[in-house]
């Protein structure tokens, strides 16, 4: 396994073409959006109390894309239903705009994996809820549910009911519904991971279509690492019992993205390191490893 990256004759992940270095430098320069500072969690347990999460440091910057991996239970839901103030801080702080959290609020907008829509409400109801809860009058609501329901492709539908919407539809109401508070930072949990492969695809290019067109930074939860790959400037590296920070990765990848980039060397060399990362022992990777070893080898 060590003597993989030679044998495919692959780059290092840590290589950056100057234009992907240009990129990586200019998110960095730019302002803090959400930080996480030595983050503890605690759940309680028959056995007692036991710690989830431990001493976990990262920060976002202004427009990053950031996705959060790990190994299931590593806590990557925990930390992201913190930042939503959906669950209490054992310990530590999160800062949006270096003020602390202390409750749910619209500068975090959240897309869960399942599909959180009024069932009851028109697809143009359930993205003018939060508005008018806001305090928006309903001609305004209104107003700017229907754009937001356009900025991702569902304006014709705005009158149907989420029931006569496909999967991937859905979730992208509920993406238009948390957008339309003017969030600083969505916060998605596994959105795409109940979609069929073409629909998430479908979905992916969506977001990083919405993504470029929008001032909006977003931190992912996924545990498909071509999508954390393709969707990304860095990947968030969780390790297991207690969850902590393993490793930052820089994605190598230059942008715009393209499915045409999975098989380059950059993209392999990214996924291979995540990939042993995550699943560091070779037995438990082997499996995993020899088709990795099979595309790259296809890939030339
Ligand atoms: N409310 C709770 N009470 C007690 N334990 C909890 C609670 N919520 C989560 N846990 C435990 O905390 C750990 C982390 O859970 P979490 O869902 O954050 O992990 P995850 O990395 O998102 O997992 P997965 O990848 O499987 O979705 C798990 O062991 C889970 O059982």
């Amino acid at each position: 396994m060590t003597d993989l990256p030679s044998t495919l004759n692959l780059p290092s992940y840590k290589e950056q073409s100057s234009d992907v270095k240009k990129r990586l430098d200019h998110i960095k320069s730019q302002p803090v959006v959400i930080e996480v500072d030595k983050l503890v969690k605690d759940f309680p347990t028959e056995e007692g109390m036991r710690r989830i999460l431990d001493q976990v440091s990262f920060k976002v910057h202004k427009r990053e894309f950031l996705s959060i991996i790990g190994p299931s239970g590593c806590g990557k839901s925990t930390v992201i239903r913190m930042m939503a103030c959906l669950e209490d801080i054992t310990d530590g702080l999160i800062l949006v705009d270096s003020y602390p959290v202390t409750e749910p609020g619209a500068d975090r907008g959240m897309v869960f994996q399942k599909y959180t829509l009024f069932p009851w409400l028109t697809v143009k109801k359930n993205v003018m809820f939060g508005l008018e809860v806001g305090g928006a009058s309903k001609f305004d609501a209104e107003r700017d549910a229907l754009q937001w329901l356009d900025i991702v492709g569902l304006e014709p539908y705005a009158d149907l009911y989420p029931a006569q919407l496909s999967g991937g539809m859905q979730q992208r109401v509920a993406i238009a519904r948390a957008l339309a508070n003017k969030p600083k930072v969505l916060l998605m949990d596994e959105p795409f991971g109940a979609l069929d492969a073409q629909t998430r695809a479908k979905m992916q290019a969506y977001l990083l279509q919405i993504w470029k067109k929008i001032d909006i930074t977003i931190i992912f939860i996924t545990h498909d690492l071509d999508e954390a790959v393709y969707l990304s400037d860095r990947v968030l590296v969780l390790e297991a019992n207690p969850g902590r920070v393993q490793e930052m990765v820089e994605v190598p990848v230059s942008r715009p993205r393209s499915p045409s980039q999975f098989l380059s060397p950059e993209f392999l060399t990214t996924k291979i390191h995540l990939e042993e990362l995550i699943h560091p022992s070779p037995e438990e990777a082997q499996d995993d490893f020899e088709v990795v070893k099979m595309v790259a080898k296809e890939a030339g």
